[in-house]
């Protein structure tokens, strides 16, 4: 079963090509990287899965509903979280502030019972509070929950980044290269998390990953670019044999 279902799209920066006629099926439950060179298109497929770019042509579905021209905060409520290539966290917050912050598009009371504060914005807060402490156990990132973001390192702050993005309880989590920057220690750490998100927490994930061998490692499916087009698509070890694949990315 699809969760995510991308027919015939294309985006254009002036005469540039940045997506060409894409057709991609991200499955329920499946980690689905997404490789190819630079400038293939990777994070513009992002953008308009997220709503950031509208494409020239074709639909993005998300569990059977069109997603294609919504605003990237109703396609958010609708179950799609984003991490990005540079870490985008509120860095003079704390740690548990961030994550309140993801859960924020969660919250369904208006402002008269927020403002006052009961009734459902209360049982709200508590079902918040309950969930972000989940996520900074399952993230083993306790130690810093009321620390600073700035003061944190790097490592740090990539979990505290992808546990915003499950502070929102998505169906389909999208990361931008997740490994970018880290030493191999902090790689395997991510590498695993990612997996136990897939495993434990049954969200979909997409990857967008110049890391191959963590690529080959956790994806259940690869998807490759090259120049807006799909050139292959598979599982790692499909992929990995692809003449076309080794000519345009791996062989170099
Ligand atoms: N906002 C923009 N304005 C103009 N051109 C853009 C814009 N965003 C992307 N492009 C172009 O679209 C093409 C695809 O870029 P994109 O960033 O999606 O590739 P990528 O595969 O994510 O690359 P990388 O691996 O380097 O991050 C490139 O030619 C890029 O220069």
């Amino acid at each position: 079963m699809e969760l995510l279902d991308i027919r015939d799209l294309s985006l254009h920066f002036g005469g540039i090509t940045a997506l060409n006629r894409l057709e991609i099926a991200v499955r329920k439950g499946e980690i689905h990287a997404v490789i190819g060179p630079n400038g293939a298109g990777k994070t513009s497929l992002f953008n308009c899965i997220s709503g950031v770019y509208k494409p020239k042509t074709g639909s993005i579905h998300l569990d059977g509903n069109p997603i294609t021209f919504k605003k990237p905060y109703a396609i958010a409520a609708m179950g799609v979280a984003r991490t990005f290539q540079n870490i985008a966290l509120f860095t003079h917050m704390t740690v548990i502030e961030n994550l309140l912050l993801g859960r924020h598009i969660r919250m369904r009371s208006g402002p008269f019972s927020g403002a006052f504060f009961f009734g459902k914005a209360l049982k709200e807060e508590v079902e918040n509070r309950l969930r972000v402490e989940r996520i900074i156990d399952f993230l083993e990132i306790e130690k810093v929950r009321k620390k600073v973001v700035s003061t944190l390192p790097y490592g740090i702050r990539k979990r505290v980044e992808i546990g915003r993005a499950l502070a929102m309880n998505p169906k389909l989590l999208l990361l931008d290269e997740p490994v970018a920057g880290m030493n191999v220690e902090e790689t395997e750490d991510i590498a695993r998390f990612i997996l136990d998100i897939k495993d434990e927490m049954g969200i979909t994930i997409m990857l967008v990953e110049h890391d191959m061998g963590v690529v080959m490692d956790i994806a259940d499916r690869v998807t490759v670019l090259e120049f807006g087009s799909k050139i292959s698509e598979g599982t790692p070890s499909e992929v990995r044999s692809d003449r076309r694949v080794i000519e345009a990315y791996l062989g170099n």
